[in-house]
């Protein structure tokens, strides 16, 4: 049964290595240095601001002429003319700290875009010079959340999580310190309750999260096994199945119920913890501030208590809030090592150093070629192929499945290296040639054609961008795609791919062989669709494909043997080697491997 897809947890390993490798960050910024440094004057600014704030807020409402026990008493108290001088400073204060907030967001809003479209577009530039092995060990799925994921929370952190972080340290640092110079004594107090209780808080919040955490993932569990049973209910009916899956979404919901109330019950205690110790203290705070205010001679004076708990309450805050910035810089750090490792890798270019640009006139010779993927180096995938194609010939690879077709084919394009023997083009080993400039001698017709968002148009010039428009509709007629295209309302600027119209197999594949044509390669890789075409689409294809190979190399990867009758060469390959090779006839006359899958897709056809 299938279980629920849950986001996988990726821990954070921080390690020397990682932090060394964040550092790295740095490099985007610096360009961005000068923007960055102002950006930081308006955060130290705005942030002092911050914590003179409360001071004078606690000063205007405490401001006195005896010692009031009450605030009503105070207020009555209060010297107007005092009280217009500190609101006008507290005025001033507001407007100098919206003025210094905003050119702080602005800025570090403008830098952090800058140095996150320089890493995106390192990032990605090199993710496509990355050799092709590099893609068979990491899932695209991966690959495309290092550049959405990974940048977005790098994003959120210089944007806002360094700033906030920074505040809430000098909230910390200069209210204790401040606090300390109103009065010791009741800083002492203070320290010795509201950070233990803000820290057990944040804790014990963590703690009931994941607890939440467990009932919604056991919830999706039980979803998943309501929503199979309700598609499958045809199924489910057909085996007599029904008391089989109520047991089991019975002892699912046992489990949310068990889970919530579990949560339920640390959620209780967890309010009740907060009034009691987050209002208790508060309390005994106030209670021994204000025995501080009494007596002929006060250990501090009613303007002071308000500063002292207005500075407490949001030194509270900050320090509540530490944590989850602290966890949001970790996150970033584990990002940004990911994403430099993507940095670090070593591209196709470094790999296959040939620099060699020899005329590619189609010819291919393979020597001896022994090749394992990679990853997976000790299952050898050809064992010592051979053969030699001439210019304009065409060679057709059959056989069992997994025999190693595709795998030729990716060595023709340079994707690999061999292991052992060699390849060439012409008399110059594969090794030696630029990789760019021998793939620009060759196209491929795949067997899954991928269409990218955008029209057909562009789609087509995908083969040469450089093209003219007419070169592109003359392509698309040579492939027989023009009166299909023409029979779309917006003909050549028809939409396609998943946020346009769907095409049909033989439609996608007539624009692959319109992009081949447009590339107009020497050595042509075609990769038959296994997926049969009906008569008039198999015809058209075919039509188009014998346009396109005409005048060129061609390695076909056969599925269909009735399309390969007329191929110069025909290797049949077996678990990486080569068990026969020669054209149909002599095949067939051989009655070998080849005759009998020629017969076996007789009898099926
Ligand atoms: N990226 C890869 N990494 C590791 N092994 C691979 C990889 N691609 C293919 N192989 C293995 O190499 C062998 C040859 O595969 P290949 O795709 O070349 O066969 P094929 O003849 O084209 O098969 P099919 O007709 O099914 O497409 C298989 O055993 C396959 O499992």
């Amino acid at each position: 049964m299938l279980r629920p897809k849950q986001a996988k947890k990726e821990k954070i390993h921080l390690t020397k290595d990682s932090y060394k490798k964040a550092r790295k960050l740095f490099h985007y910024l610096k360009p961005y240095r000068f923007e960055y440094g102002i950006g930081w004057i308006f955060l130290v600014l705005s942030t002092s601001v911050g914590l003179i704030f409360p001071i004078l807020l606690g000063q205007l409402l405490g401001l006195s002429s005896g010692s009031q026990t009450s605030m009503a008493e105070a207020v009555k108290a209060i010297d107007l003319s005092n009280i217009t001088t500190v609101a006008v400073a507290l005025f001033v204060l507001f407007g100098g700290q919206a003025i210094f907030s905003y050119f702080r967001v602005v800025l570090f809003t403008n830098v952090t875009e800058k140095a996150l479209r320089d890493l995106r577009y390192d990032v990605f530039q090199k993710m496509l010079h990355l050799p092709m092995d590099f893609f068979n060990k990491n899932t695209v799925g991966e690959l495309t959340s290092r550049l959405s994921a990974d940048i977005t929370q790098i994003q959120e952190t210089l944007r806002t999580t360094v700033a906030e972080f920074f505040r809430q340290i000098v909230m910390v640092v200069g209210g204790i310190a401040y606090l300390t110079f109103v009065s010791w004594k009741l800083s002492l107090i203070m320290l010795a309750t509201v950070p233990v209780i803000m820290i057990v808080a944040v804790f014990f919040g963590r703690f009931i999260k994941r607890l939440s955490k467990e009932a919604q993932d056991q919830t999706a569990t039980s979803n998943a096994i309501a929503e199979e049973s309700l598609t499958g209910i045809g199924n489910i009916k057909a085996f007599t199945n029904e008391n089989y899956l109520l047991k089991k979404f019975k002892s699912s919901i046992e489990k949310i119920r068990r889970l919530n109330i579990k949560s339920g019950l640390w959620r209780g205690l967890f309010i009740s913890f907060m009034v009691f110790c987050m209002f208790g203290s508060i309390v005994f705070i106030v209670w021994q501030g204000l025995l501080m205010t009494q007596g002929p001679n006060p250990e501090l004076s009613d303007g002071d208590l308000f500063s002292f708990l207005m500075v407490t309450l949001l030194m509270a805050a900050s320090i509540g809030s530490l944590p989850d910035f602290y966890s949001g810089i970790q996150k970033t750090i584990g990002g940004t090592e990911k994403l430099m490792d993507i940095i670090n890798e070593t591209s196709e270019s470094d790999l296959f150093k040939g620099t060699n640009t020899p005329e590619i006139d189609g010819s291919i010779r393979f020597e001896h070629v022994r090749f394992a993927y990679p990853q997976r180096a000790e299952v050898e995938v050809l064992k010592g192929i051979s053969f030699t194609l001439n210019r304009n010939e065409t060679l057709a690879l059959v056989g069992t499945s997994g025999g190693g077709k595709t795998t030729i084919s990716s060595l023709v394009l340079n994707y690999y290296k061999v292991n052992q023997g060699a390849i060439y083009f012409g008399d110059a080993n594969a090794d030696s040639i630029d990789i760019k400039y021998l793939r620009k001698h060759i196209a491929i017709v795949p067997q899954d054609v991928l269409l990218f968002a955008g029209n057909i148009l562009e789609n087509i010039a995908f083969g040469n961008p450089e093209a003219s428009e007419d070169e592109v509709i003359n392509a698309a007629k040579q492939a027989n795609a023009f009166e299909f295209i023409m029979s779309f309302p917006d003909g050549f600027k028809t939409q396609v791919g998943d946020r346009g119209i769907q095409l049909s197999g033989g439609q996608k594949q007539r624009i692959a062989i319109a992009r081949a044509i447009l590339k107009n390669p020497t050595i042509l890789i075609l990769d038959e669709a296994t997926s049969a075409l009906d008569a008039e689409s198999e015809r058209v294809v075919q039509d188009a494909l014998e346009k396109l190979m005409h005048g060129r190399t061609c390695i076909v990867i056969a599925h269909r043997l009735s399309t390969i009758r007329n191929a110069d060469k025909i290797l049949v390959l077996q678990h990486g080697q080569i068990v026969e090779s020669g054209n149909h006839a002599d095949l067939m006359a051989t009655s070998g491997a080849y005759s009998d899958l020629v017969k076996i897709q007789v009898n099926l056809g």
